[in-house]
C-alpha cells in the first residue's frame, strides 16, 4: 500500500529528518516518492537530499496533486500559517498528518476545508533508527484505509500505538519528550564515570548499554520494572544504597514532574493556539 503513495514533509528539522531516515531505512518507499520542503533554508534541503536521496524543494515547487499525505513538521506556532498555505489546494482524498506537539485534530479540521482528512501523531527522534514509540489519533473524517496507510508509514519508524486524543498530552510527556530525559540521565551518569577517571568514550558506551539492557529486559521478559528492580537490589548492597540516595534526593518525584510538566505544556500549546496566543514553540 505504502509503496505506491507519495508523501511530502513541510518542515525539514530534526523530527522530519528522523522520520525520513526511518522510512528510507525500511526500504518501503522509493526516495522519489518522498518530498521535503522548508520555509527558507536551501542548504538544509540540499543536506537532506544528499543524505537520503529524497526530493527537496521549496513548497511552491511541490507536485501538489501527486501527493497523498502531507506531513506537517514545523514548530507548532507555524501550524496555522502552514495549514492556510495548503488549505485551498487540497482535494478531499489527500491526508494531512501532523507531528506537532499540542495541535489537535479539531484545530487542523477547523483550519482546513470541511471533510478534509487529518491524522495527529506523536513520534520521537528514535524514528531515525526505527525505534520510535509513536502515537496515532485519527480525525473525524479520516477513512480506515488512510489510518492503515499512516500506520504502515509510522511502522517504518518503530512501534505504533493507536490512542485516544485525550491521552496525547501525557503520551507526549512520556514518549515524545521522553528520549531527552534518558539523555539527561545518561549525561549525568557519564559525568560521574569521567570524574572517577574513566575514559569518556568507554563510559558512554557502558551507560548506553546499561539503559538499553534494562529496557530490553522489560520488553522481552514482559516483567514489571518494580520486580526487575527488586532482582538487582541485594539487602544492604550497592543498589540499595544507590536507590536510597535516589529517594533521598526525590528522584522519583523529579521524573514524575518531568512527565507532568511536558504533558501540561502540550495542553497549554493547544490552548494558546486556540487563543492565538502562542509566542514560541
Ligand atoms: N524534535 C522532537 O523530538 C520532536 C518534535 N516534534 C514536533 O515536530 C515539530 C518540529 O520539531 P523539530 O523538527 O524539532 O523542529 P526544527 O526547528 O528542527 O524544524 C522545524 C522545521 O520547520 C521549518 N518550517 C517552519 N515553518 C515552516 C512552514 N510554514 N512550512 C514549512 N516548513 C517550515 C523550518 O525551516 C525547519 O526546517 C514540532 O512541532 C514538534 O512539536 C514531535 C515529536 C518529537
Ligand atoms: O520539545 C518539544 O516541544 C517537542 C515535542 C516532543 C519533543 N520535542
Amino acid at each position: 500500500m505504502l509503496a505506491n503513495k507519495t508523501i511530502a514533509f513541510l518542515g525539514a528539522g530534526s523530527m522530519a529528518e528522523s522520520m525520513i531516515s526511518g522510512v528510507m531505512t525500511a526500504g518501503k518507499m522509493s526516495p522519489d516518492r518522498v518530498f521535503v520542503t522548508n520555509r527558507s533554508n536551501a542548504d538544509r534541503l540540499e543536506e537532506i537530499h544528499d543524505k537520503y536521496g529524497v526530493s527537496a524543494m521549496p513548497q511552491s515547487e511541490l507536485p501538489f496533486e501527486e501527493i497523498d499525505l502531507f506531513i506537517l513538521a514545523m514548530k507548532p506556532k507555524g501550524a496555522e500559517e502552514a495549514l492556510r498555505s495548503i488549505k485551498d489546494k487540497l482535494n478531499p482524498g489527500q491526508v494531512i498528518l501532523s507531528v506537532l506537539a499540542g495541535i489537535t485534530t479539531e484545530f487542523m479540521e477547523d483550519h482546513l476545508n470541511p471533510g478534509q482528512q487529518v491524522v495527529r501523531v506523536m513520534p520521537n527522534t528514535s524514528s531515525m533508527i526505527q525505534e520510535s514509540a509513536t502515537a496515532v489519533v485519527a480525525g473525524k473524517n479520516t477513512s480506515m484505509a488512510n489510518v492503515e496507510l499512516v500506520k504502515e508509514l509510522l511502522e517504518c519508524m518503530g512501534e505504533v500505538y493507536i490512542i485516544d486524543e485525550d491521552q496525547m498530552d501525557v503520551f507526549t510527556g512520556l514518549a515524545g519528550s521522553g528520549p531527552a530525559y534518558f539523555y539527561y540521565l545518561m549525561e549525568n551518569m557519564e559525568r560521574v564515570g569521567v570524574q572517577k577517571g574513566m575514559d569518556e568514550e568507554t563510559v558512554r558506551k557502558i551507560v548506553a548499554q546499561t539503559i538499553f539492557g534494562a529496557a530490553k529486559m522489560v520488553l522481552e521478559k514482559e516483567e514489571a520494572p518494580t520486580s526487575l528492580r527488586e532482582k538487582v537490589t541485594s539487602p544492604n548492597g550497592t543498589t540499595a544504597s544507590g536507590l536510597e540516595a535516589l529517594r533521598r534526593y526525590n528522584g522519583g518525584e523529579a521524573i514524575t514532574q518531568a512527565v507532568e510538566h511536558a504533558a501540561k505544556r502540550s495542553k497549554e500549546i493547544s490552548e494558546e493556539l486556540e487563543e492565538g496566543a502562542l509566542v514560541t514553540s
